[in-house]
């Protein structure tokens, strides 16, 4: 069963990978993710400055396994860190694992020197633009003011020059897909679109204390895991029905098993990230949910993604 793609470019041995922000601020994390079983990583969203982000508890599982939340509140290296990391990455690594990094500019103008640091840089490493931080108080989701992310796209597209991708948060009206997608398809180096970010602003209470679970916001964060799997399965299918041949999907939200990924494949994901259950279980997520993704696809008769990616029924 071949469980290899292609995003930007660039040859993922299998369609799995980490979610920004999981397992993936420091070196030491990075190195798990690359002697893991994944088929690439992507690095922790990164400002312009380090940061340490959100006072603690800022991020929690949710009572019966159904998700998470989190207010992490972007702690990061600072570009720097990631860009040193990306010119010391062994690109010939004998996995075959590419690199993506994340970048989540907290102005278009530290998005603009971070972009230009990476093209004066020119390494292999894959871009993906975060528009869809929820939890930077006072900074609203630049995926949720068309007008800005378009704007900020003209700026950026152009420096960036070469293919990229961008983190999109949820949307949950027909016209926002409409309208984000029309605006991706008028960027030829918009190659992929990540569906979906944390379902943000979540309010998760413990009954018992009566207590919010996270420190920040007043306990308002990011939803994750299984809980959002409907919603991340509607964002990847919208895309994959709206965006110009050529551009692909990634899928984030709700992967727990091999189960999840089927569904995101089936919805048109061409790669599949995992957050939550890579925060609860480890590494040893990635080698467990591909045998499972790859009994599932046996029993069905299937040898390869492409079969059925994007072939979701409808009735
Ligand atoms: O709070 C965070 O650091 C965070 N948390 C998320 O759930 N998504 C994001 O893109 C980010 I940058």
């Amino acid at each position: 069963v071949d469980l290899s793609t292609t995003i930007a470019g660039v040859k993922l041995p299998n369609l799995l990978l980490n979610a920004s922000g999981v397992n993936c601020r420091f070196e030491n994390e990075l190195q798990q993710l690359v002697e893991s079983k994944s088929g690439s990583l992507i690095t922790k969203s990164a400002t312009l400055n380090s940061r340490e982000g959100n006072p603690e508890p800022r991020y929690a599982p949710l009572a019966g396994s159904i998700g998470s939340i989190n207010s992490m509140g972007l702690p990061n290296q600072g570009y720097e860190y990631y860009l040193n990391y990306a010119k010391n990455f062994d690109y010939n690594n004998t996995a075959g694992k590419p690199l993506f990094i994340s970048l989540a500019g907290l102005s278009l103008a530290e998005n603009k020197t971070m972009c230009e640091a990476f093209r004066d840089a020119n390494l292999p490493c894959v871009l993906e633009v975060n528009f869809s931080c929820p939890n930077v108080p006072g900074k609203p989701q630049v995926g949720y003011d068309m007008e800005a992310m378009e704007q900020a796209l003209q700026v950026l597209d152009p420096i960036i020059g070469r293919p990229f991708g961008i983190k999109l948060p949820p949307y949950f009206d027909i016209a926002h897909f409409d309208q984000a997608a029309a605006i991706f398809n008028k960027f030829d180096n918009v190659v992929f679109v990540t569906c979906i970010n944390s379902v943000g602003n979540g309010l998760a209470i413990d009954l018992d204390s009566e207590t919010a679970l996270i420190k920040p916001k007043d306990g308002f964060g990011g939803l994750g895991g299984l809980l959002v799997l409907p919603t991340a399965l509607a964002n990847v299918n919208a895309f994959y029905r709206r965006l110009k041949p050529g551009k692909q999907v990634i899928g984030c939200g709700g992967v727990t098993s091999g189960k999840e990924v089927f569904l995101h494949i089936l919805a048109g994901a061409s790669a599949v990230e995992i957050g939550t259950q890579l925060m609860e279980e480890g590494t040893g997520v990635f080698e467990r949910v591909q045998k499972e993704l790859v009994e599932l696809m046996t029993a069905k008769g299937y040898k390869s993604v492409e079969e059925f990616r994007g072939k979701v029924k409808t009735l």
